[in-house]
């Protein structure tokens, strides 16, 4: 067979998880080394799919919301809770501060884990807290069977730890739902612009351990990263044998540290034209604050090797480490200041 680009979307695979054992351990290492990116198949169970679509409903309701309303719960303000909680207006962040001049065309909700209530809320998720919250519990949980069997494929003698790292009945930690909304941009009148494309979140890696995302059959935009160019990821690869679509998973900048870089955090952004409006949902799922970002003992990592190298210092280019040297022991928390701080300027 001719060689091909090293990645072809259709290459991302779909695991069902339902049943773990080492071969699927296995095969979502493999994914998460090979494109930082895998689908889950999603069972009907773990997230049910009435939470998925209300969750949805409850964004748009938020969305179209006057201005004033959602700004009451500006982000990172005392009435939203504090730092990384609340409303981001359009333009109010820049995920690629170095390569674009004005912030992302979209608005944006944080809601961190209940601890032990959820942080004050507009309506109409003020109303909705039993949804929200079930709906984080139910991410939480995918995250830590995936951080399981990740555990396992590394042969990693704690095989709960990254799932214990993440425990949020023993601290603190930077977890966070989002959902995302692109408005149309495109001004009546002006159809001349119709079909062009425009970068609506610049390309990034997302800071925590490990990223659920949720998006709408139609609404596709996002692309990653490759040494072949930028890919689509499409909302459902398979779609004639699957009635649900499976859920995205990406590796984040944490697990990258964690794995001497042999868990890709993979670069991607989101374009489309801005005729239509477009909703996603993402669970950010991060370590508890305080854990350390050194390598994890891992027998799978000591036979890589030095092949991570690359994907590491790739990743502290972008993050403006490299000046500080390769020693530097990062925490989750300092981890994630860090990109806060390049991100908004706080
Ligand atoms: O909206 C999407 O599809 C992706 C958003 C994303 O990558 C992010 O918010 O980190
Ligand atoms: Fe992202």
């Amino acid at each position: 067979m001719p060689h091909h680009s090293p990645h072809p979307p259709s290459t991302i695979p779909v695991i069902d998880i339902s049943q773990p054992s080492h071969h699927v351990a296995r095969h979502v290492l493999d994914a998460a080394s090979t494109h930082g990116f895998l689908y889950i198949k999603n069972d009907g169970v773990t997230i049910p799919p009435d939470d998925i679509a209300a969750m949805f409903k409850l964004s748009n309701d938020f969305f179209h919301a006057p201005k004033e309303q959602k700004a009451e719960y500006a982000i990172h303000s005392a009435k939203a809770g504090g730092t990384n909680r609340g409303w981001v207006s359009m333009q109010g962040e820049a995920l690629d501060p170095a390569g674009q001049k004005q912030g992302d065309p979209k608005e944006a909700f944080n809601i961190a884990p209940p601890q032990p209530t959820l942080q004050p809320l507009p309506a109409p998720f003020s109303s909705n807290t039993a949804l929200i919250t079930r709906f984080q519990t139910s991410c939480h949980a995918l995250c830590t069977r995936i951080l399981s069997l990740l555990g396992t494929a590394l042969q990693v003698p704690d095989q709960q730890y990254f799932s214990t790292r993440h425990d949020h009945s023993h601290g603190h930690s930077g977890t966070i739902l989002r959902m995302l909304y692109y408005p149309k941009t495109l001004m009546p009148g002006n159809e001349a612009s119709e079909g062009a494309t425009s970068i609506r979140a610049g390309a990034h890696s997302d800071y925590g351990s490990l990223t659920l995302l949720f998006r709408l059959p139609g609404q596709a935009g996002l692309e990653l990263q490759t040494s072949a160019g930028w890919i689509p990821v499409p909302v459902n690869p398979n779609e004639e044998d699957m009635v649900e679509p499976p859920i995205l998973v990406n590796i984040g900048d944490l697990l990258c540290y964690w794995t001497n870089g042999m868990l890709k955090s993979t670069v991607h952004r989101v374009t489309f034209s801005g005729g239509e409006e477009r909703y996603s949902m993402a669970y950010f799922c991060h370590p508890l604050d305080d854990v350390e970002l050194t390598a994890v003992p891992s027998r799978t990592i000591d036979e890589f090797g030095e092949k991570g190298k690359e994907e590491l210092m790739s990743q502290k280019r972008r993050l403006g480490l490299s000046e500080h040297g390769s020693d530097e022991v990062i925490t989750a928390k300092g981890h994630l200041d860090r990109r806060l701080k390049l991100t908004y300027g706080i």
